[in-house]
């Protein structure tokens, strides 16, 4: 496996290919921590690895050099997946200080005992010279949490990203050239759409200064590194952080006996008459996961559920309490259902989260009692043909 970023500069993190559940984002392709030794005429690690894996970042390093020739560990993000590993990286590294910024010291300090720790603590624009290289910190707050930092060493034109433009990704390859492009986008779309979706307005400040800087590399804490790719996945994220609309529709749905699924049929049809891509999910067969990722791009979507004891399906519950979390931006629908008895719960919840999540309204719900009708279900068709031409603005 080729792990050299630079001359001198190597990621030393760990590969975990089983994981599924990322604090229930399903990782159905496994996920990396990524850190990397920069050796110069004083040696820094960048950001560390999940506690369990911390033994192997250490032999990783000790392939390299000892370890009392670290003299700094830096910290981007206090998260567990990256911080999790310090507390024993750091008692195996006598001369090490701990670099990080003033929130990443108190939110470390909670987490960890740290009592034995050197820090050296950062602001915007502070750097530390390591010899030939320098290490040049850039806060970037809620990319993805308030503490997050970038490292940018300018001699090498290598910006160490922390959670910005990665993904979770097991691979026996480190780069961006070694894989397939549109894989490793669709993972980098997916990661986007479930961490940090809601913080686009600061990605987008984010971006904004990294395009400042002379960039040949992007070395991020999960995933692939970009280095053949950069222009890709820039553009990529200018696309994201306004969750820009593409000729795209989604039928979102929960059924007991099958009723809100023939609307969800008929809404379907209806959008299919349009030159447009349609997708078709029904919450127990697709993960939240997969949904969030598709809601990112599209142009509108139907969502639908049947009333159960008042209220919705709890499975579309959780997915909408999941989607509003993330707030997607740029969309426009309608709610649908089948009911029974009483119009509360059903089509007027999922329209109340749809307003909730600032999803323009299109129509008023579609009901339909017990069993649609051919004119409810005509309706439905009517309706998707009203989302699909909407969407194909965006062709
Ligand atoms: C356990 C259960 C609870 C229900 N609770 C309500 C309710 O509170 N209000 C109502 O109007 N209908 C209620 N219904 C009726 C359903 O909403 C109705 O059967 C509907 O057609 C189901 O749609 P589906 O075929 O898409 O599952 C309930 C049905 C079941 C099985």
């Amino acid at each position: 496996m080729n792990t050299t970023l630079k001359e001198g500069i190597n990621w030393v993190g760990y590969v975990d290919w089983t994981v599924r559940d990322f604090h229930g984002y399903k990782t159905e392709s496994g996920s990396t921590y990524n850190s990397y030794l920069i050796e110069d005429e004083k040696c820094a690690v960048i950001d560390a690895v999940k506690a369990p894996y911390v033994g192997t970042l250490i032999e990783h390093i000790k392939a390299f050099i000892p370890l009392e020739n670290i003299d700094y560990v830096v910290c981007n993000h206090a998260e567990p997946d990256h911080s999790g590993g310090l507390p024993g990286l750091m008692a195996a590294c006598p001369q090490a200080e701990l670099v990080c910024n003033a929130k990443c010291k108190t939110a470390l300090e909670m987490h960890f005992d740290t009592s034995n720790w050197k820090w050296r603590v950062v602001g915007d624009g502070d750097a530390i010279s390591l010899g030939k290289r320098t290490l040049s910190f850039v806060n970037t707050p809620m990319v993805h949490w308030p503490e997050s930092m970038f490292t940018y060493v300018p001699e090498e034109k290598l910006l160490f990203s922390m959670d910005a433009f990665g993904q979770h990704y097991a691979s026996a390859f480190r780069f961006d050239d070694e894989e397939s492009l549109d894989v490793i986008l669709q993972e980098a779309k997916s990661y986007y759409a479930n961490i940090v979706m809601l913080y686009g307005r600061p990605i987008s400040q984010t971006m904004e200064r990294a395009a400042e800087m002379d960039i040949e590399m992007i070395a991020p804490s999960h995933g692939v590194i970009w280095r053949s790719h950069i222009k890709e996945v820039f553009e990529a994220y200018q696309n994201y952080v306004v969750c820009k609309p593409r000729p795209k529709i989604i039928v979102l749905y929960a059924t007991m006996w099958k009723s809100t699924e023939k609307m969800a049929e008929a809404i379907l049809e209806g959008a299919q008459e349009c030159a447009v891509e349609a997708q078709f999910f029904n919450v127990d067969s697709t993960h939240a996961t997969k949904i969030v990722t598709e809601v990112l791009d599209c142009a509108a979507i139907a969502i639908g559920s049947p009333t159960l004891n008042n209220s919705l399906m709890p499975n579309m519950a959780g997915v909408l309490c999941y989607m509003s979390g993330l707030r997607p931006t740029n969309k426009k629908g309608f709610a649908f259902g089948s009911y029974g008895w009483s119009r509360r719960g059903g089509a007027a919840a999922v329209e109340e989260s749809m307003k909730e999540m600032k999803i323009e309204l299109m129509r008023d719900p579609i009901r339909a009692q017990y069993v649609p009708t051919p004119e409810v279900l005509e309706e439905c068709r009517e309706a998707g043909r009203m989302l699909g031409k909407y969407a194909e603005q965006y062709k």
